[in-house]
This record gives structure tokens, sequence and C-alpha cells, in this order.
């Protein structure tokens, strides 16, 4: 009976002692959080409104989430186009109209920077600082991908009809399909891998796995939307150094991509002697990585790894948001279906009868620029989709960046572009249409914005230095 009473008392002690701990925690939290913003505050010492809000410690979060587009449109028109909102844990400055061109083309401020502060790709795979800088990940895609169309626009189309006949059978009859993205995903990752790793690889399962899934690996093994969490940022980029280091999530999909590739990697390094007789190079995105980008002094990588970061580097830039974005354009072209008819009205008239006699080499870029409906479905689709605050933009320099209304961004806070306004906004939209919150597919024929050309009205692929290549 005693030993009974003892063990009560000593669990009744170890709960009290854990409450204990939880209080003091979350009183400590929410004392430094009220002290940064307080700091924060201080050190903002211009006019700019700030967005009201009721809960010093959760700001205009819970707000935004609920509804980010009321959000964005009840406080742009209260406060015009710059404002300030207490948004995921801290003060952002929200731009819109012009001012966008201001923080994009400001070398001050930085997207890397930015971002990195919510998902950091390099701490969240693993890869070593500084072995592979985005400069040159822009390089590669500037110099071997945006020149090379020419080449790999019939191959993306080859790859991409793989890649749906993989996904889906051969489609003699209609098929009923639950969601599209994973079908979109397949194909888009079949395409990226015969222009990033080559013909051979493309056809190696693990590598299609790999290209498919790492991004959805690493946004599973790390989620950044924790209220309490997400204003620490030392504690994020620890629990993103940790997914990085110890996740077997990740670690294990990043095995198997370096596994896959390091026989191929081990045969190009032997080509490039001259130790395999007849060997001729191969056309693709690794091999002018393997001759132009060799490992750098510091690197403690191994080669196969080295390289495998970079092709991760790569797939995270391109094969989530190709995907995410055709997904939304054939979506639109479901909710219309209507559309379909002139679409294919239009193609018949590009491509006459090599349209359905299987040949990939009639897809150049040169024609399919002239599918002026098709692309103006994909621009307004784009400029229409639900995207509201976003694009972080953090001044990396040691001094204030002043707008040119006067608003005042002291070193290290964060400018968040207000997507949802500017793709609405009646200065900046030029098309005689007008209507911006209602999906017009043919807005754009005639009107020379193809989808590829960015601006202040269409930030899909985010304005200036560092512009989607
Ligand atoms: C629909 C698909 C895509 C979308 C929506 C998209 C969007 C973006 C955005 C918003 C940025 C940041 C721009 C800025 O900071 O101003 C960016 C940068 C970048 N994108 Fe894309 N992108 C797409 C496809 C691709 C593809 C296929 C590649 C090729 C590998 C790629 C490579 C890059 C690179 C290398 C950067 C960094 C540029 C720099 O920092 O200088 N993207 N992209």
């Amino acid at each position: 009976m005693a030993l009974i009473k003892w063990i009560v008392v000593l669990l009744n002690y170890q709960r009290r002692r854990r409450s204990e701990w939880v209080v003091t925690t979350a009183v400590l939290v929410s004392l430094y959080s009220l002290y940064r913003q307080w700091a924060e505050r201080r050190e903002l010492k211009d006019n700019c409104p700030i967005v009201p809000y009721h809960n010093p410690l959760t700001g205009s979060t819970l707000e935004y989430r609920q509804n980010p587009q009321a959000f964005v449109e009840k406080y742009s028109a209260a406060f015009g186009p710059v404002f300030r909102i207490h948004i995921f844990g801290r003060l952002h400055t929200v731009v819109s109209g012009n001012y966008v061109r201001e923080v994009f083309f400001n070398k001050n401020f930085s997207f890397a920077d930015g971002s990195n502060k919510r998902f950091d790709l390099r701490l969240l795979t693993g890869m070593p600082k500084n072995d592979i800088v985005v400069e040159d990940v822009r390089s590669v895609v500037v110099k071997f991908l945006t020149v090379q169309m020419k080449t790999f626009t019939p191959r993306a189309v080859h790859y991409l009809n793989v890649g749906l006949k993989e996904a889906l059978g051969e489609l003699t009859e209609p098929k009923e399909l639950s969601n599209l993205f994973s079908t979109v995903q397949h194909m888009v990752a079949k395409a990226s891998a015969s222009i990033f790793v080559g013909l051979n690889l493309c056809e190696n399962k693990q590598v299609i796995e790999a290209f498919k899934e790492i991004t959805t690996d690493v946004g599973l093994a790390f989620r950044m939307d924790n209220i309490w969490l997400e204003r620490f940022t030392m504690i994020n980029r620890l629990r993103m150094w940790y997914v990085g280091k110890y996740s077997s999530r990740v670690r294990n999909r990043k095995m198997q991509l370096v596994e896959a590739m390091k026989p191929v990697i081990e045969q190009r390094l032997q080509g490039l002697t001259g130790k395999i007789p007849n060997w001729s190079k191969p056309d693709d995105i690794l091999q002018e990585i393997i001759e132009n980008y060799p490992p750098p002094p510091h690197c403690k990588a191994d080669i196969y790894t080295y390289y495998t970061h970079w092709m991760i580097a790569l797939i995270f830039a391109s094969v989530h948001t190709t995907t995410e974005h055709a997904t939304i354009v054939l979506y639109r072209l479901l909710e219309q279906p209507e559309i379909m008819a002139e679409l294919i009205e239009e193609q018949k008239l590009v491509y006459g009868d090599n349209l359905y006699c299987n040949n990939d080499e009639v897809f150049t870029s040169d024609s399919i620029k002239q599918l002026v409906k098709l692309d103006s479905v994909c621009r307004e689709a784009l400029r229409a989709k639900n995207e509201f605050l976003s694009l972080p933009h953090t001044n990396s320099s040691n001094q204030n960046i002043i707008l040119s209304n006067g608003v005042v961004i002291p070193p290290g806070h964060d400018v968040l572009v207000n997507f949802w306004m500017n793709h609405r906004d009646t200065d900046l939209q030029k098309d005689t249409i007008g209507n911006y919150n209602k999906f017009e597919p043919f807005r754009y024929v005639d009107m020379h914005r193809p989808a590829t050309k960015i601006g202040d009205d269409f930030l899909v692929f985010g304005e200036g230095r560092h512009a989607c290549p």
C-alpha cells in the first residue's frame, strides 16, 4: 500500500514538473516573441501602415490562412500598394504595383535568403555549404538548357508522351482519373530526366521515382506551417539541418539516386579520359556539368554524391514547379472543355497531318510559338492562379533599403510580393478584356504577351536579376 502511495506521489510530482516545464517554455517563448516584435517595430520608424492584429503572438497569420484572397483584397484596398503585416511569426513588408520592381531589381534583396528561412534546400538535403552555388545552377540552365532548346524540345515532347503511356497505359478508350497531378508528375519527371541525366538513366525506374518524389519527401519530412515554431529562424534552420542529416526518408531517396547514377558517372569520367574506345559524348545536362563544373577543392562529398547534388538542385527548381503549373492549366481546360475544340483546330493549322504521324521532330520551339491560343490559355491560367503573398525577399545587405515612397526596409527584414493584386491590377494588365477575377482563355491572343514574358503584370517566374531563366 505504501509502495502504491509512493508511486502515485512520484507520478504526480513528475506530471507537475512536466507542466511547469511546458508553462515556463511557453512564457519564455511568448516573452521572446513580444520582445522581438517590440524591437522590430522600434527599428521600423517610417509611416508604413501595419495591418491591425489582436494576438501579438500569432499576428495576422490565422486571418491570412483562413482566407488569403479576402485578406489581401481587404488590406490592399485599405492601405495601398505597400503595407506591413505580422505574419509567419515576424513583421513583413508587402509590396505591389510598380514597387515590386524596386525589390526584384535591387541587388541587396535576396530571394534565396528569403526562401531559405522557410525552405533551405541545402540544409534539407544535406548538401555541403558552397559546393554548388545558385549562380552556377542558373549558368547551367542558361548555357546548356535554354540555348539548346531546339535540340531538347522534341526530346521533351517525346518523353512526355512516353511518360503519359507509362502512367496511363495505351489509351484506346476513355479513362477516369481521380486527379491529374500524379500523371503530369510522371510525365514531367520522365521528360526532365531525359534532358538532365540522359537517355539511358531516364529508363531507370529508381531515377524516375527519385525525380518524382524527392520534393514531396522533403516536404513531408519538414513541415513549416506550425504557427508557434515558424517565428524561430534559428530553430527552424536546426530542424532543416536535422532533416538533411537524419531523415531516413530523404537519405534513402538521395541514396537511390546516387546508386543509380554511380555507374553512369563512372563510365562518363572514363570516357572523357579516352579509356573507352568509340565512346561518344552524351548530349545532356549531366555531361555538361561533369565537364564544366568539377568538384571544388573544398568539396568533401564523393564525386557521385557531388554530381547527384547537382541533379537534386535542378530537380527542385524544375520538376514540382512544372508539374504544378501544367496541372493548373489542365484543370482550367477541364473547367471549360469547349476551349479544346479551338485548340485542336489551331494545332491542325500549324501541324497539319503531322499531328497524328507520331513524329516528335515536328514539335520545334518555333512551331510551338505559333500555337498562340494555347499559349494564351497557359498565361491566363497562371495569371489567375491562387497565389497571394509570395516570393519572399530579404534585405541581405547591412544597410537600410529605402523604397521610392520612403518606406524603410532594414537589414534582415523580409518583403513579400503581392502576387494576387498585381495579377489583377487594371493599371498593369494591358489587355482589353478586363474582368481579372475571371479566367478568360484567349485574353492574350494578339497581345504580344506570351506565357514566357515576365513583368510587373506577370510574376509567375519572378522578375529581374534572378527571374526563372
Ligand atoms: C512552370 C515552371 C516554373 C516556375 C513557375 C518557376 C518559377 C521560378 C521562380 C518564381 C523563380 C524565382 C525568381 C526570382 O527570384 O525572381 C525561379 C528561379 C529559378 N528557376 Fe524556375 N520555374 C519553373 C521552371 C523551371 C525549370 C524547368 C528550370 C530548369 C531547371 C528552372 C530553373 C530555375 C533556376 C535555376 C532559378 C534560379 C535563378 C536565379 O536565382 O538566378 N525553373 N523559378
